[in-house]
């Protein structure tokens, strides 16, 4: 597949000395949804800050598109859109003016029609002579992003979009992610919300304490990573796990009815044959067994509680 950001051994060290990347190496894809999953400081802003030639990487390279984004850093930077995690919007300005002022600063000609594409396209066009100011915070966001797609970038990068916003809008974000997807358009967004990872990603990177600690397709980092979940429903209450089972670290539903064992889908053996044996040889019926696949929240959890050992 090919590359259109590629990310190679940048480090990072700020004024005061601090790293905050510390080597990290990334393809994008093109034409892909890569998540950045990190908690607050992880060095997700400086990372996208980096791609898109705010900041100088310390060392290590970047290129977007083929073109290195410090020494070719114009023709880098009209390739990308950013929407930036704050919204620094000037609040008397009209909304399709402001957006298309954004396709201005790249030295791209007038587009009215395109504008109006984008601004309907982010449900903005009855507001286009609003002024900023008279929006709500939703609406701005939206403008955020209408202002990134003015110069018909390739590369969206979204810091944080939806970083304390309502369900609802959050959802109509992903909606517009999933819309510029199918527009051939590659994006990369932070979060620390690993339902979003979960909901909209067709590849997950976690990247704590500046390095980057895995990056994996979704699903795939699901299944190889997850810890499953064997339900067992008895046919009879039980009041406590039988002693012979004891090794087995086995949870007990409230009401005595299901019997819980967690095991990792990785290991060699998950004992499940062996517990199932052992629960028979205890004197318990079984009515039903299921599996629960652990959600990505426990993945990541639990990677960034390695990572930090
Ligand atoms: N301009 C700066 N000068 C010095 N240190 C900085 C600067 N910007 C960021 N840092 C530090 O670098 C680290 C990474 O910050 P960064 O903003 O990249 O993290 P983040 O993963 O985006 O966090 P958040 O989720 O909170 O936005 C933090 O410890 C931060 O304090």
């Amino acid at each position: 597949m090919e590359t259109i950001v590629d990310i190679s051994d940048v480090r990072k060290t700020y004024a005061g000395g601090f790293e905050a990347l510390k080597g990290v190496t990334l393809s994008i894809r093109k034409g892909e949804i890569l998540a950045l999953l990190g908690p607050n400081g992880a060095g997700k802003t400086t990372l996208i800050s980096t791609i898109c030639g705010i900041t100088n990487p310390g060392s290590g390279t970047i290129a977007v598109g083929g073109h290195d984004v410090v020494r070719d850093y114009r023709a880098a930077r009209r390739l990308i859109g950013l929407v930036p995690q704050e919204i620094n919007l000037e609040p008397f300005s009209k909304v399709r003016d402001t957006v298309a002022f954004s396709r201005g600063l790249f030295g791209k000609p007038k587009d009215d029609a395109l504008i109006e594409r984008i601004l309907r396209q982010l449900s903005l066009w009855d507001k286009r002579d609003a002024r900023v100011l008279e929006l709500s915070g939703g609406m701005k966001r939206r403008v955020l992003i209408a202002k990134a797609l003015a110069h018909e970038p390739e590369v969206l990068f979204l810091d944080e979009p939806t970083a304390g916003v309502d369900v609802e809008l959050r959802k109509e974000m992903w909606e517009i992610v999933a819309e510029m997807k199918a527009q051939g358009t590659t994006i990369i967004l932070t979060t620390h919300y690993i339902e979003e990872a979960e909901a909209i990603a067709d590849r997950v990177g976690v990247i704590n304490g500046g390095q980057l600690l895995l990056v994996e397709e979704k699903t795939a980092l699901m299944q190889r990573l997850g810890q499953k979940c064997l339900q067992i429903d008895l046919q009879e209450p039980v009041e406590a796990v039988p002693e012979a089972l004891a090794a087995y670290g086995l949870e007990l539903a409230d009401d005595g009815q299901a019997l819980r064992y967690t095991y990792d889908t990785r290991g060699e053996s998950t004992g499940i044959t062996r517990l199932l044996g052992d629960l028979s040889a205890a004197g318990l019926s079984l009515r039903d067994i299921h599996t629960e696949q652990s959600s990505l929240e426990d993945i990541f959890v639990g990677l960034v509680k390695e990572g930090a050992a």
